[in-house]
């Protein structure tokens, strides 16, 4: 069932009607070996250029390895390309897919730094010797789309969240509704900290999510709190300053977050989660936490 909902008047399903996605066993990560902050493509890199501790990061790095590892999940891991310091990110160069046949398939981004455009076809390569089946976006017609960065699958349904704005154009969800045949609903970014999806969005389990609502217009958040039950939400300088939406819930169980989100981390526990504190305090620097150092696949 392929089509867009930007709009709440036009949401015609409930999620049970949607057919159910398998959880992802696997999680992809790219070694931090190059990272670094070189330049600045987001508000959290400003004043960060050549600010990493790289000992730190690669420590803080294993740690988030490890909790993913604990939960359950394989951890796979690959060696960063040099000169790309943003690659570390791995949720952005790619949306992957299993489909209801159980094939696997990916819609391959385009990147809207220059700087990090190399990323994807080493990325691309990987897949190939995984024998996913790739996708590419024209990019005559569509600019931009950063792959997991905005468009997260609800867990449990086949059904996409996209967000736009900043690093994706709102028509890349056009192409990827009608080649993988699922529904996408698409929520406005208007806040320039908040430019990724998952800067503000954290899909829990079927039921339940994590959001920092004034990322969202109102419309965003009406289709948000129509399709989930539990709406828990973060608070500015915690969703801010501690990536609190940036948090990856593997299992629908344990929520790996960056530690010292306080009343985030209450919220998740008073509604049943089991909380896991990790520091991700030298990839916040550049704008990213647990959701982008890591990508959930089949
Ligand atoms: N939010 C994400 O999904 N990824 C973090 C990307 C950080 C990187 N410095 C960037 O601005 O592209």
């Amino acid at each position: 069932m392929s089509s867009i909902i930007s709009h709440s008047a036009t949401l015609r399903f409930r999620l049970k009607d949607l057919d159910t996605l398998p959880e992802p066993g696997r999680v992809l990560m790219v070694r931090p070996t190059h990272f670094s902050i070189d330049y600045v493509i987001n508000p959290h890199m400003e004043g960060q250029v050549g600010k990493v501790n790289k000992e730190k990061a690669m420590q803080q790095w294993e740690q988030v390895r490890d909790a993913f590892a604990a939960t359950g999940k394989e951890v796979v891991e690959l060696e960063g390309g040099k000169n790309l310091p943003d690659m570390v990110f791995c949720a952005n160069q790619s949306l992957p897919y299993c489909n209801p046949e159980g094939g696997h398939e990916v819609i391959m981004s385009i990147m809207n730094s220059p700087y990090r455009q190399p990323e994807v076809p080493l990325i691309a390569d990987w897949y190939d010797q995984q024998n996913y089946e790739r996708h590419h976006l024209d990019g005559e017609i569509i600019p931009i789309f950063e792959g997991m960065g905005d468009a997260i699958w609800h867990p449990g349904r086949r059904l996409l969240w996209g967000g736009h704005g900043f690093r994706t154009s709102k028509d890349a969800y056009t192409f990827i509704s009608e080649t993988l045949n699922v529904p996408v609903i698409t929520l406005a970014l208007h806040k320039s900290h908040f430019y990724h999806l998952d800067t503000c969005f954290c899909a829990l389990n079927e039921d339940s999510v994590l959001i920092y609502p004034k990322a969202f217009e109102p419309e965003g958040l009406r289709l948000i709190r129509s399709l989930f039950k539990n709406v828990i939400e973060a608070p500015e300088e915690e969703a801010m300053d501690k990536f609190a939406c940036n948090a990856t819930c593997p299992d629908g169980k344990h929520v790996i977050i960056q530690k010292g989100a306080k009343q985030t981390s209450k919220a998740l526990k008073e509604a049943g989660f089991e909380v896991v504190e990790v520091d991700t305090s030298e990839f916040i620097k550049s704008g990213g936490s647990v959701f982008c150092m890591k990508l959930m696949l089949w």
